[in-house]
């Protein structure tokens, strides 16, 4: 097995396939299948494989390794490299090197990324862990580029004047307060309406000027989607549900606030269990003050760790460039037959997660071809740049390109573009941190933290982190391309008209005309699922079919769901492996549709103040 840097390839330790008998069951796909008469019914637990070695499966091996340490784990993977979109690489420069992420960069530690902030101190990696407090430009300044220059979003921060002004101001949000205020008086929808589009939803609501300037960018900076297509009960299941109870979203709103909101009692107990878990330093003290976290090495780094904890373990057999061609239930024996390309024989599995799409899972079913319906799935093309001049962008997080821009002003069709040295600090950043932190040691106060420039530091010995070794930082970026604007398409643009593509939108947008000294262009196919209009019902549908074919011994995680970042497939993950190790009957979407029963009561004043 290789572990070599960022782009982890793990060569295929092979288990030894057991020798053929001469009983056959069917597995569709595949070389002809057979069965051994000796073996004793399988347990769900004693072996588990997981098929794909994205973020999902690695943590289901985690949870595994955890929940169910006697367990035989074995991971399936096509390709040659683990941890899926999640991806950092180092770039040299003139004076040193930068780093580059290709999918995610940052993510919150809140919600289910507590589960991503515990695995950081489960593996020992909190102290490569960089901090962005809510009080950074970071976390404060977000714009909106329509319809031709960038528009920054109001934010508490700011003071009720600024807000207010800025809201009259700016053409962006002519008709909001409106919109806003007379939301409680709009008719509810019929309880029948089992769903329809975000757009259609908050076009009854609030109205469409708001969803194709506002609402639109905010849902290309998650599923890079289109809002008219992506389902308003999936997405903003709060806000469907408030509107059939309370008869608006704002009725709601306010009867939460006042009365505390319902949850499901799962996720009752998940916030129960990530209360009562022990974090430590700095963890105790930061969770409620951090907008986002990444690592030194990038969110890469996380994967490559991960991997390595797994193959330390002893129990998780690695078979990378593996392609599984068919699964199907061993119904004399129990468990899930899995048959891979090369290999004479299937090999059977207690249970097997599935953390493939369900199109691909479809296709390696051999009893029926639609298991699971199938979800549509986008391309993302992220294009890094580093360039020498510094502040070439805003003080911020990036800006979102909502569909009503016109077509003069993005004719890229550009998503949005992240200004990445928001969330890490520069080396000059680490330094002035430094000079604090010794007034900070004179307070004795181990609890004492230093906030610069956004960077949340715990007052301790060692010297901020920093991603981007260079002496002096200029300005890195990324933009992102495609998602639904480049759906249908026979092909995508390659590397360099990518850059091009890039570096018009910064010249047009942002006024950029510099050559970057470095560049990276990555493009993921089918990378962001799609929770179109009908997602609940489907996913419903993919339970009772998952259930009724396997009973519990195939069951499936993944960002495909109910969640499409990297926190929810931990969560995911989480979930499958609590199921399994409870001995609970469940297919992975054995949640969907499960009542809310548990009332968190409402922040209290002082609660609330803390956190700020
Ligand atoms: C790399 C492209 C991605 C786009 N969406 C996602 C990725 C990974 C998934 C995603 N992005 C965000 C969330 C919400 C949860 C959160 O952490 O806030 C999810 C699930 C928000 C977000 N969007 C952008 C950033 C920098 C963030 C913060 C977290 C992150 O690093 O992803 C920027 C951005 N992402 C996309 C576009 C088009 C875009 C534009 C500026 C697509």
């Amino acid at each position: 097995m290789r572990l070599c840097g960022h782009g982890l390839k793990i060569t295929s330790r092979t288990v030894t396939p057991p020798r053929c008998p001469s009983r056959v069951s069917s597995v569709a796909a595949g070389p002809t299948p057979c069965l051994r008469a000796y073996s004793s019914p399988s347990s769900p637990t004693d072996d588990v494989a997981i098929i794909g070695s994205g973020i999902t499966g690695l943590a289901c091996a985690y949870y595994l390794t955890k929940d169910l340490p006697k367990a035989k784990i074995t991971i399936y993977e096509a390709s040659d490299r683990l941890g899926g979109w999640l991806s950092s690489t180092r770039v040299p420069v003139k004076d040193g090197s930068v780093l580059f992420e290709a999918g995610p960069r940052t993510l919150r530690p809140t919600s289910n990324g507590l589960l991503s902030v515990r695995l950081l101190q489960e593996l020992g990696l909190s102290g490569e862990a960089i901090l962005t407090s809510h009080r950074s430009p970071a976390a404060q300044n977000r714009y909106i580029y329509w319809p031709n220059h960038l528009v920054r979003l109001p934010h508490p921060s700011f003071g009720l004047v600024e807000n207010f002004s800025s809201v009259i101001r700016e053409p962006l949000f002519k008709g909001s307060i409106w919109a806003t205020l007379t939301e409680f008086a709009k008719r509810a929808r019929s309880p029948d309406v089992q769903d329809e589009s975000c757009g259609d939803f908050f076009s009854r609501r609030l109205s469409k000027p708001f969803v194709d300037r506002v609402l639109s960018a905010v849902i290309h900076g998650i599923y890079a989607g289109d809002v008219w297509k992506l389902s308003a009960r999936s997405l903003f299941a709060g806000a469907w549900r408030d509107e059939l109870l309370h008869g608006s979203v704002s009725a709601g709103a306010l009867k939460n606030s006042r009365d505390g909101i319902t949850i499901t009692a799962r996720e009752g107990d998940f916030l129960q269990e990530m209360k009562s878990f022990q974090w430590e330093e700095p963890w105790k003290f930061l969770l409620g003050r951090t907008s986002v976290f990444t690592l030194k090495d990038g969110l890469g780094s996380l994967t490559d760790n991960l991997a390595r904890h797994l193959v330390r373990t002893g129990t998780v057999t690695f078979k990378s460039s593996t392609i599984v061609q068919g699964i199907a239930k061993d119904s004399e024996q129990g468990g899930v037959l899995v048959s891979t390309i090369g290999a004479p024989q299937p090999r059977r599995h207690g249970t097997v997660i599935s953390t493939l799409a369900p199109g691909k899972l479809n296709a390696m079913n051999s009893q029926s071809a639609s298991l699971v319906p199938d979800l549509p799935s986008v391309a993302v093309m992220t294009v890094n740049m580093y360039f020498r001049t510094p502040n070439l962008a805003p003080n911020g997080f990036g800006y979102l390109i909502p569909q009503a821009t016109p077509f003069e002003n993005n004719p890229e069709r550009a998503l949005g573009v992240v200004f990445d040295n928001a969330y890490s600090p520069s080396s000059v950043d680490a330094d002035n941190a430094n000079q604090i932190s010794g007034q900070l040691d004179q307070a004795n106060d181990p609890s004492l933290m230093a906030d610069i420039g956004g960077f949340m530091w715990h007052n301790r010995p060692e010297r901020l982190k920093t991603q981007d070794d260079v002496p002096l930082r200029g300005t890195k970026l990324t933009v992102m391309l495609g998602g639904h604007w480049w759906d249908g398409w026979p092909a995508y643009p390659d590397q360099q008209e990518g850059l091009a593509l890039a570096r018009s939108v910064l010249e047009r947008h942002l006024g950029i005309k510099e050559e970057p000294e470095a560049w990276q262009v990555n493009l993921q196919k089918d990378c962001i699922p799609q929770y179109i209009v009908g997602h609940h019902a489907r996913l419903k549908e993919g339970h009772n079919s998952l259930w009724r074919e396997y009973r519990g011994r195939l069951r499936v995680a993944g960002s495909w769901m109910y969640g499409v970042g990297v926190n929810d497939c931990f969560r995911s993950a989480y979930e499958v492996v609590r199921a399994l190790r409870d001995g609970r009957d469940g297919t992975g979407l054995e949640h969907v549709g499960a009542p809310e029963t548990v009332r968190l009561q409402p922040k209290s004043g002082r609660e609330s103040e803390e956190k700020q």
